[in-house]
């Protein structure tokens, strides 16, 4: 009976909200007759356009997910409490509630609400609500569903006592579902611990370190959206930026913020934030840590600020009959004191530009007695003498030229490296010009560094950085000057950094970020992987060097095999492994070092087994051969990993790579070898 009831709400929520759908079409249709100038139609059809968009329902997620039943508040006061927390103030029925919560608002042709946003204030109860604090709450439900259909729901009664925590079959089922495809909202399921990171003030940055299949990437996620829904106006002029580490793990995360009606968020990895020239140069491992080293930073700016020289000639223009004259000391002071304002250069050499004119202009008006109009102005700003005048004193710098003019002459500055790093660094030919140098991918990050010393970079309103453990020091500088007056969230787990930069305390990373204060929050429990297969991973941690709680599995389902072949078998017992798995739900991932991945895919292919390349999430093969190296962040429902030591082999951090390659699966894991493990795997 109450099941039906609810699917017939469900029903006539789904219809309203295609109502809301319709009337937002109509709107975006006739915006250009009902707009009084094409700016104002443009404006209008563009919101309509994002509105429709928002508006989109997808039938194979449900609408709502819950419902809370609030307790009956006959009092006046409590009664405009429970309206002004949903914005509602004059509801004179507002005595003995239930709200359905969801994805977005639904509301019915009165306006009236059908379906709460899971962001809006009240919605927080039905996150945070417990025995011991209600929040008002008599009862919190949680619906079951299939592919958006309702099939079941649970109860529990707050006011009697009732809680039923991570024991909810309704969790555990969506916990312990087979993985495919891209990964989904966990909207229905946010657990009180990662509700408090997502509800976080705008104002607040902070930093989660979380164990593998803590949901920290989810966390980031929804405190995205979350943060969009309350600063709506805010956000859209300032935007938000979600940084990750490459293009296969934000394929991976793309689709979830779309399903939660948030179309407008900028999703880059950090080399495409920085690209600003092609790569065609190759540094050596020693290079490359020293450009990455926040030293390289000082040895930019050093080397910039080195370019000012003091003036030694006064200017004198000819201006018709006239002459002007700018004797050397004025334009010392001048330079002097545009030093002492500490612009970024570019600003400051304008700067100097509009001084130099503006005492032309005085001595101007001082004989002529007119005030010389912008042409003029334009004229004296652009005449041989002031321009001669700042190409000797401060003169044009472009990122371009600035790194180039480091990278061939490292000592310029000063004693900041050894000889033999100045060495590692210094390009062998340098280039004829700046504009024809083949930059290294280090590089990238010194124009950007570079960039941001000539002109000030535009800083969003807020920026997530997903797997932040590997962000270098010049990495995290780059996303300092993106998020100067915003704040951040940093998503990320010591024991999974494999750069050999990564840290081993995130306040250095915060420092680098320029947000020092910035709250460490801890996440230990794992949503992801088996309780078995953690506790193999977990073995690994005393060899990594790093301090951080272990990963706690919600699940104690999932099946683990350890099995030792013959090298000339290997490859056959790892295609046999992806057979069987096939026998079961969810996607298979084989994850092996570099060098032998296109021989297993080759095996696929000779063996008629379709498969995809992990950029690819909508292809239907259930099989993909994953490079160990791009797997961070990302999950398989059955993973097989073929050779660890081969995959610790292939780089200085390898043990941490295997870590991460460990805590890859979400139902099984399998990992064949034919060399010996990794010695501390075996421990025990
Ligand atoms: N509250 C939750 N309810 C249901 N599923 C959850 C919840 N939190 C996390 N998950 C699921 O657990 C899995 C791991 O989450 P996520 O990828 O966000 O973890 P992570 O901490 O970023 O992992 P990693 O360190 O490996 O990158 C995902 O499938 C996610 O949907």
């Amino acid at each position: 009976m109450e099941l039906a009831a609810e699917r017939t709400h469900l029903t006539a929520s789904r219809a309203a909200l295609r109502r809301m759908r319709d009337r937002a079409q109509a709107l975006f249709s006739t915006g250009d007759r009902v707009a009084g100038d094409s700016y104002t139609a443009e404006q209008l059809g563009r919101h309509m356009a994002r509105r429709v968009k928002e508006l989109a329902d997808d039938p194979d997620t449900p609408l709502f997910f819950g419902r809370l039943d609030i307790e009956s508040r006959p009092d006046a006061e409590n009664r405009l409490d429970t309206g002004s927390r949903l914005g509602i103030e004059n509801r004179p029925d507002i005595g003995k509630e239930t709200f359905h919560i969801g994805r977005r608002h639904v509301t019915d042709d009165a306006g009236e609400p059908m379906v709460l946003d899971w962001r809006a204030p009240l919605s927080r109860s039905f996150y945070r609500a417990s025995v011991r604090d209600p929040q008002g709450i008599a009862t919190r439900r949680r619906f079951g569903f299939v592919k958006g259909e309702l099939t079941s729901f649970e109860d529990e009664h707050l006011d009697r006592g009732e809680e039923l925590g991570t024991s909810s079959r309704i969790l555990t089922a969506e916990i312990e579902r087979p993985r495919v495809g891209p990964m989904r909202d966990i909207v229905a399921t946010i657990q009180p611990e990662q509700d408090e990171l997502v509800r976080a003030d705008l104002a607040d940055s902070i930093c989660v370190q979380g164990a593998p299949g803590t949901g920290k990437t989810a966390v980031g996620l929804h405190r995205a959206a979350y943060l969009l829904y309350l600063h709506r106006e805010r956000l859209r002029k300032s935007k938000v930026l979600i940084v990750g580490p490459n293009t296969a793990f934000l394929s991976y995360i793309s689709a979830v913020l779309p399903t939660l009606g948030e179309v407008e968020v900028q999703q880059s990895t950090l080399d495409d934030l920085v690209t600003r020239a092609p790569v065609k140069a190759v540094d050596t491992p020693t290079a490359t840590a020293i450009k990455h080293d926040v030293r390289i930073a000082e040895a930019l700016r050093r080397t910039l600020w080195n370019r000012i020289t003091r003036p030694t000639e006064p200017i004198m223009v000819s201006d018709g009959s006239y002459r002007w004259r700018i004797d050397i000391e004025p334009l010392r002071r001048i330079i002097d004191e545009a030093r002492r304002e500490e612009l970024p250069y570019s600003v400051g050499r304008e700067r100097v530009r509009a001084r130099v004119v503006g005492l032309l202009q005085l001595q101007s008006e001082y004989r002529t007695g007119n005030s010389p109009g912008d042409s003029w102005l334009r004229k004296m700003s652009k005449i041989g003498p002031v321009t001669g005048f700042l190409e000797a004193t401060w003169p044009a710098v472009t990122a371009e030229s600035l790194v180039a003019a480091l990278l061939t002459d490292p000592s310029a500055a000063g004693d900041l490296f050894t000889e033999q790093e100045q060495e590692a660094i210094r390009w062998v030919k340098p280039p004829k010009t700046a504009k024809s140098a083949k930059f290294s991918a280090a590089d990238l990050v010194l124009l950007d560094e570079a960039a941001g010393l000539l002109e000030r970079e535009t800083s969003f309103g807020h920026v997530v950085i997903d797997e932040a453990q590997d962000l270098s020091p010049m990495q995290a500088r780059a996303i300092a000057r993106r998020s100067e007056h915003g704040s951040i969230t940093l998503l990320g787990d010591l024991a999974q950094g494999t750069d050999p930069w990564a840290a081993n305390d995130w306040r250095d990373i915060l420092r680098h970020l320029g947000k020092p204060d910035a709250a460490v929050v801890p996440l230990t429990v794992g949503f992801r992987v088996p309780e078995a297969v953690v506790a193999l991973a977990n073995r690994l941690l005393p060899a990594l060097g790093v301090n951080v709680p272990e990963a706690v599995s919600l699940r104690r389902d999932g099946d683990l095999a350890v099995r030792a072949v013959s090298e000339a078998d290997l490859d056959g017992a790892v295609m046999a492994e992806v057979t069987a798995a096939l026998a079961h739900e969810g996607s298979v991932a084989v994850i092996a070092a570099d060098t032998a991945v296109e021989r297993l895919r080759a095996h696929l292919d000779a063996a008629g087994i379709g498969h995809a390349t992990p950029d690819d999430v909508d292809s239907e093969a259930r099989v993909m051969v994953v490079p160990a190296m791009i797997v961070k962040g990302l999950e398989y429902d059955h993973v097989i990993v073929h050779e660890p030591a081969d995959i610790v082999a292939a780089e200085p951090k390898g043990l941490n790579r295997l870590y991460v390659v460990l805590t890859r699966a979400v139902s099984r894991l399998s990992v064949l070898h034919a060399k010996p493990l990794p010695e501390a795997l075996t421990l025990s």
